[in-house]
Parts: structure tokens; C-alpha cells; sequence
């Protein structure tokens, strides 16, 4: 039988149903997701905690005309089903399926291409200008995580925020939860909040004391009326807000539709930035979600009834590879400290924060602050590690250029999640880094070939006086050539299989064929060696171990031996080992070395299984091995 959410997805607006139907509409989209997502995996806490106020918002907008900018964008799931998006749930976060963010070629009622925290209020701040411009009329709200509100960029926009002179309400969805327990000043502040009184009542309660004051009673308060500056410093819970030039209206309740209605009705009027801050519980509805907010604000399958992981654990990840390590350094080395922006977990960090409490830091959802926070750490003696995810690194550029590089200062980045990550699409793979970080001046940029380099390399930095960056994939660690594990020298690669060079066959050197990979591409290269050493073709693989700097004397001495060099690389093309690699042959006139450059294109990379994603893009062994075998053919 269609149920109240089938209606409103067949009418595709929540304004076609009665009031009386809410309640059932939000059980109904509870149960939905609940069941959708313990088999798909996905963003299951915060969507829980949004869906009366996605409702609200949907009943107080008119889609597509009126803007609604979700801030990171992985709490929109009750937002897709609302706008005719139901049907392909059970794709979510797969290749060529729904996205887990909103995303405008999917819906015109995607108002941004969100996944990255804290983007929401400049966005959102742009189309008011823009509207205003146009003379538009359409209504245009921001939703921000308390998380979310502790990235640089929100502050950014709070701070310009005052200038608007036109109506922007952002919604502050506060549920006291970053993807850990949200951290810092602003978390405190919202926390004094949340237990505060309720503005608008605590301003008529304070309005109807003053009159019932006899004689002067209602002359102050006319008086205090009038001035408002005087009522606010005196009753107004969201003070900072207030001060900075926003109207502050909260805390109020983010599951009470009644609530949620009053409180954008009010906010509707004001010609300026009108910020609502809503309480709402992560995980809502779902028991073990509510106690674990943090497990189940990303997850793979699992079981309903359990709540338990239903993906069978196979073997160590990189990440918990460099979480033991840094543990272990952290018992040996005292001055070691670990940095985070909000991701003790994904990083590996919890170990290290329960056993070194002192030496550890949550920066908040702010990757620019925290590299140039570990630059203060340096310089004050210590050996900091920023564990980000490559994606999220971009942020900080001009910090790891700026404050870290340009003094050399001893900063070790773990830079996870580099490659492509899969399910979290375009916004979230770690393709990048490479091209950004391979060409700043004093930076040694590295990738392990297994586990146990990773473990060797953090060592190795950790002995370092400058700034190391060591990128490494999510998941799994490749735990092939074990007994490959020669000491790490710096600059230096190591080869892995050396070729009979002294092989007296015509042609030898023209047409033995070099493998140069980098991290993750060394476990495909051996795929690729061994497919083509039992074709009779004469091939050596070296690991590379650092992209900067390239280990330019193991390219000459290669050079006098092999005729055709393949570099593989799992980033962009532009920026990489290989460019690196093909200008080293340019300067130093060897033309007749025959090179094909394999890495990923210089295109964002869609969702999807990681395999899946490899194997469109031909980045398996046998697809790259194919390749090398035309390109040499055609020497
Ligand atoms: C720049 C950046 N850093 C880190 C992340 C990872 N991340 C995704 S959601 C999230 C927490 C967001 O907390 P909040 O805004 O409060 O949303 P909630 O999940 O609580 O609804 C983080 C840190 C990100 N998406 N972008
Ligand atoms: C929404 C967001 O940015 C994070 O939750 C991210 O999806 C985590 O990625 P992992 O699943 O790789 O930890
Ligand atoms: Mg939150």
C-alpha cells in the first residue's frame, strides 16, 4: 500500500499532505532510511536528525525557485526524498547512482554541489547578493552543522554576514556533534546556549515583568522596547550572533515542526541574516544510532536488528597501520604530538588521544588552522602530525606552503585517503595531492608500496628535520612483498625486480621495459611485471618510494639499460611523478627513452566501488598491462 512518503514523492512537494500525516511522513522517511541504508552504507546519523526540519524547510520553500544550500551535504537524504528522489535510494553512493550529496545534475532543487564542511554561508550569501542584484524574490536558506560552524570559512562568512541587507536564514542544526563530539569555543558557546532560555519567550517574559512593574513598570519597558540594544544585552541568549550584525532566534526545538514553522515565519521578515538555531538529536530514531553517533555517521551495511557491521573485516587497513605506529612513536618520543580537524576516527587518532591526552589535538572541522597550529608546534620543539585525508588537505595549501615549507620546519603529514576513496564521489577522492604538494620547495613527499612501509616511512619522517608528507589509500593494506624492505634512504627508490641487463639479446636495451610506481600502483605494477615477464618481455619494477624528490640518479643509471619506462601513478596526470619523470628526459636530451605516463585523468572522479571505479577507468593491472604492450609495440 503507497504510504504517505510514496504520495509525496509522486507529487513531489510535502505541501500536497495534511498536517495530520506529518507525524506518520517523518516515521515513514525514518524507517526508509533505516532500512535503505543498513544496505547501501552511507551518512545514517545525520540523516536521522534532519528529517522535521528538512520538513519544515520544505513546507516554508517553494523548490526549484527558492534556494536551500545544505552545508557538507551529507544530512540531504530526507531532502532527495522530498524531491522525487525515492525511487533511486537504492543506489545511493554507487557508481552512476544517487549521490550521498546533493548534486545539481541531479535535481534542479540541488542548489550547490556540497561535501566539503563549512562552504554553505558564503554560498548561500552569494545568491542573496546575487538575487538582489537581479531584483529576484525567491527565498534562499543555508543549513549549517555545529560541526560544520567550527570551519574558518563559516566564520568568514558570519563575519560579512553583516553587510547583507536583504533576508538570509541559516539554520544552525546544533545536535552537539561533529563526527566526534564537536570541539572548541564555538561548541562551548552553542552548549550555553542549547541550556538557555528561549529567546522569544525570554523576551516577552521580561517585557511582561517590566510592565507589571507599578508606576515606571511600562515606561522602561517601552523604554527597553525601543532600545533594542539595551533588551538584547540584557535577555538575548545568541549575543555573538547579535553582535556580529545577525538576528539570533533559538534555541528551539529541530523535531517540532510547529516549532521549526514559527521560527522561519519570524525570520522571514527581517531584511538582513536571521540565524536559527535548532537542537536536534543525532541518530534520532534509531537506538543504536542515538547512543553511537560517531559510529553511524558514516556506515557501511549492517545489521537493523544488531546495529553490528555486516562487511566482514578483511585484514589490517592503512590507517590502522598508522595509528599502532604513531602510537608506538608517541612511547618513545615525547615531543611527538597528533593533530586532527575533526576526524579522530577516520585518522586513526583515538588510540593516541585516550593514551597521550596532553600531546593530542581537535582542532575542529578546520585543516587550514590546524597545519599552521602544527607549524607553531614545531617551532616550539615538538614533532607534530597532521592526520588529514588528502581531500581535505586542499584546504590548507597556502599553510603548508607558507608556514610550514618555507621555514622547513619539521611537520609530518598523514596524508590518508589518498587515491581514489570510492562511494563518497567527486568531492572526497584524494587525487590531488600529489599535484599540490610535489612541487613546494623543502617538502619530501612519499608513498608506501605495503603496510609495512607505511610503518617504515613514519619512522623515517619521524627522524627528519624538515616537512615529510606520506600519502597512503583507504582500506586495506597491501601486505605483497613483504621481504621487500630494504632500509629507507632519502631520495632514494628501491627496486623491487631488476631485469637481466646483461642479457645478450638484439635490441635488449631498446625494448626492456622500466616500471616506475608510486605507493598503492607498486601492488598492480607487480600484477603487470608478471604478466608481461611470462610473455618473455624483459621488465624492471622499482618502487619509488619518494616522489619529491625523484631519485634522479637511479633514472640515469636505468637509462643506459632500458629503452621504455612506464610511470604509475594513482593521481592526476597533471602535477605528477610521470611529468616529473618526462621532464627529467626532456633536460637531460634522452630521446630515446620511450615514455608512457599511466595515472588517473585530469577529471574529478565520480562515486562508486573502488574496483568498479578501476575498472572504468582501465586502472586495473590486466587493462594498464594492455596498454604498455601497444605502447610498446608501436617503438
Ligand atoms: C573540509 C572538511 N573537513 C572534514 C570533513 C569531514 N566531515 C564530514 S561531516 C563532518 C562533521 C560535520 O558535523 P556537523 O556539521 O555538525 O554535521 P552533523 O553530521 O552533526 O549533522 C566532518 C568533519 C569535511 N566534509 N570537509
Ligand atoms: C561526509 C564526510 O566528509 C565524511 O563523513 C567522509 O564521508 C568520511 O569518509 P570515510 O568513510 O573515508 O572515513
Ligand atoms: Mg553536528
Amino acid at each position: 500500500m503507497a504510504g504517505i512518503l510514496d504520495l509525496v514523492n509522486e507529487a513531489n512537494d510535502i505541501k500536497k499532505i495534511k498536517p495530520s500525516d506529518y507525524k506518520a511522513l517523518a516515521d515513514e522517511i525514518r524507517e526508509f532510511l533505516i532500512g535503505n541504508i543498513s544496505k547501501t552504507g552511507g551518512h545514517l546519523a545525520s540523516n536521522l536528525g534532519t528529517v522535521e526540519l528538512t520538513m519544515a524547510l520544505h513546507l516554508y520553500l517553494d523548490f526549484p525557485a527558492d534556494k536551500l544550500v545544505w552545508d557538507v551535504g551529507h544530512q540531504a537524504y530526507t531532502h532527495k526524498l522530498l524531491t522525487g528522489r525515492k525511487k533511486e535510494f537504492s543506489s545511493l553512493r554507487t557508481y552512476e547512482g544517487l549521490s550521498g550529496f546533493p548534486k545539481r545534475k541531479e535535481s534542479d532543487c540541488d542548489s550547490l554541489d556540497t561535501g566539503h564542511s563549512s562552504t554553505s554561508l558564503s554560498a548561500a550569501m552569494g545568491m542573496v547578493q546575487a538575487r538582489d542584484i537581479r531584483g529576484g524574490k525567491e527565498k534562499i536558506v543555508a543549513v549549517i552543522g555545529d560541526g560544520a560552524l567550527s570551519g574558518g570559512m563559516a566564520f568568514e562568512a558570519l563575519n560579512n554576514a553583516a553587510e547583507l541587507k536583504s533576508n538570509l536564514i541559516i539554520i544552525l542544526n546544533d545536535n552537539k556533534m561533529s563526527i566526534s563530539e564537536n570541539v572548541g569555543g564555538m561548541a562551548n558557546y552553542l552548549g550555553k546556549l542549547r541550556t538557555g532560555d528561549k529567546y522569544i519567550n525570554l523576551k516577552q517574559t521580561v517585557e511582561k515583568a517590566l510592565n507589571n512593574v507599578p508606576g515606571i513598570g511600562h515606561i522602561i519597558a517601552d523604554k527597553v522596547r525601543k532600545s533594542k540594544d539595551s533588551l538584547k544585552r540584557l535577555v538575548i541568549p545568541g549575543m555573538l550572533f547579535e553582535d556580529m550584525g545577525l538576528t539570533y532566534i533559538g534555541p528551539i526545538d529541530g523535531h517540532n515542526l510547529n516549532e521549526l514553522s514559527t521560527a522561519l515565519l519570524s525570520a522571514s521578515k527581517a531584511k538582513k541574516a536571521v540565524l536559527i538555531h535548532v537542537i536536534t538529536k543525532k541518530g534520532r530514531g534509531y537506538k543504536p544510532a542515538e547512543k553511537n553517533p560517531s559510529y553511524f555517521h558514516g556506515v557501511d551495511a549492517f545489521d537493523i536488528k544488531t546495529g553490528k557491521n555486516s562487511k566482514v573485516k578483511k585484514g589490517i587497513t592503512y590507517t590502522e597501520i598508522f595509528s599502532d605506529t604513531i602510537l608506538e612513536l608517541g612511547e618513545k618520543y615525547d615531543n611527538l604530538t597528533a593533530i586532527t580537524a575533526a576526524m579522530p576516527s577516520g585518522t586513526g587518532l583515538n588510540k593516541f588521544k585516550q593514551k597521550y591526552p596532553e600531546r593530542f589535538f581537535d582542532v575542529g572541522i578546520a585543516e587550514e588552522h590546524a597545519v599552521t597550529f602544527a607549524a607553531g608546534l614545531a617551532l616550539g620543539g615538538m614533532k607534530p602530525v597532521v592526520a588529514v585525508y588528502s581531500t581535505f588537505l586542499q584546504r590548507a595549501y597556502d599553510q603548508i606552503v607558507h608556514d610550514v615549507a618555507l621555514s622547513s620546519l619539521p611537520v609530518i603529514f598523514a596524508v590518508d585517503r589518498a587515491g581514489i576513496v570510492g562511494n563518497d564521489g567527486e568531492t572526497h577522492q584524494g587525487i590531488f595531492d600529489v599535484a599540490f604538494l610535489s612541487h613546494i620547495p623543502n617538502l619530501t613527499v612519499m608513498a608506501p608500496k605495503n603496510g609495512a612501509e607505511l610503518k617504515q616511512m613514519l619512522i623515517f619522517a619521524y627522524e627528519q628535520n624538515g616537512p615529510v608528507a606520506i600519502r597512503y589509500p583507504r582500506g586495506k593494506a597491501y601486505e605483497g612483498l613483504a621481504d621487500h624492505n630494504e632500509p629507507i634512504v632519502y631520495g632514494k627508490s628501491e627496486i623491487i625486480f631488476q631485469s637481466n641487463i646483461d642479457g645478450k639479446k638484439k635490441n635488449a636495451h631498446k625494448n626492456r621495459i622500466l616500471l616506475l610506481a608510486a605507493g598503492s600502483m607498486v601492488e598492480t605494477g607487480v600484477e603487470i611485471r608478471d604478466i608481461l615477464t611470462r610473455e618473455g618481455r624483459e621488465v624492471t619494477l622499482v618502487n619509488i618510494r619518494f616522489i619529491a624528490p625523484m631519485d634522479t640518479e637511479l633514472l640515469t643509471d636505468m637509462a643506459a639499460s632500458h629503452g621504455i619506462w612506464v610511470t604509475l601513478e594513482e593521481n592526476i596526470k597533471h602535477g605528477g611523478y610521470g611529468e616529473g619523470v618526462a621532464a627529467y628526459l626532456f633536460e637531460k636530451n634522452l630521446r630515446n627513452i620511450k615514455l608512457l605516463n599511466i595515472s588517473l585523468p585530469n577529471q574529478f572522479i565520480e562515486q562508486g566501488d573502488v574496483n568498479v571505479l578501476k575498472d572504468k577507468l582501465g586502472f586495473d593491472a590486466v587493462s594498464l598491462t594492455n596498454r604498455i604492450k601497444e605502447f610498446a609495440s608501436e617503438i
